[in-house]
């Protein structure tokens, strides 16, 4: 697939073979405020094929122990999208702020294939064994 690289930042890349996600970087530093956002820029344009999406997911480890999330997650990223991948980031912090230095990885890029549905209007759909059930229509958690 192919990159270009808007702001001198490493190629993305996997962390591990057979990572799902490549890790994004955002290209400045920037003060996350208790429970606010910030859209930070990664440095990054793709053409991804016809047919495919990419994704960009939290990381678990900021979420762990920063509390740092995608507000979007996980954003999308059409295929023919050319402009720079940024990432909306929330410290759901209450109490403390997060500090982020460019280079920082930030989010992950997660490249899938998709389907493109043909919507057909009907008057009515096929039975199937959950009906119109959700939204906890299966049981709650345990303390429900
Ligand atoms: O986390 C994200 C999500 C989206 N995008 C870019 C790529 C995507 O192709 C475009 C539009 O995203 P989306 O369709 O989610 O936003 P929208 O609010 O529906 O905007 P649009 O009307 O441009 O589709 O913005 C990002 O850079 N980061
Ligand atoms: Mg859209």
């Amino acid at each position: 697939m192919l990159v270009t690289l808007l702001d001198d930042v490493p190629t993305p890349a996997y962390a591990h073979p057979g990572d799902a996600g490549a890790d994004l970087v955002t290209t400045v530093d920037v003060e996350i405020p208790p429970q606010g956002r910030v859209t930070v820029p990664t440095g990054v344009a793709i053409a991804l094929p016809e047919g495919y999406a990419a994704f960009v997911h939290p990381r678990s480890g900021l979420a762990a122990k920063h509390g740092v999330t995608v507000v979007n997650a996980p954003g999308t990223i059409d295929a023919g999208y050319r402009g720079e991948i940024k990432v909306i980031l929330l410290n759901t912090d209450v109490a403390e702020p997060v500090h982020l230095r460019r280079g920082d990885r930030v989010a992950q890029l997660v490249v899938q294939r998709v389907e493109h549905a043909r919507f057909l209007v009907a008057t009515t759909l096929p039975g199937s064994h959950r009906g119109q059930g959700g939204f906890g229509s299966s049981g709650g958690f345990a303390g429900s």
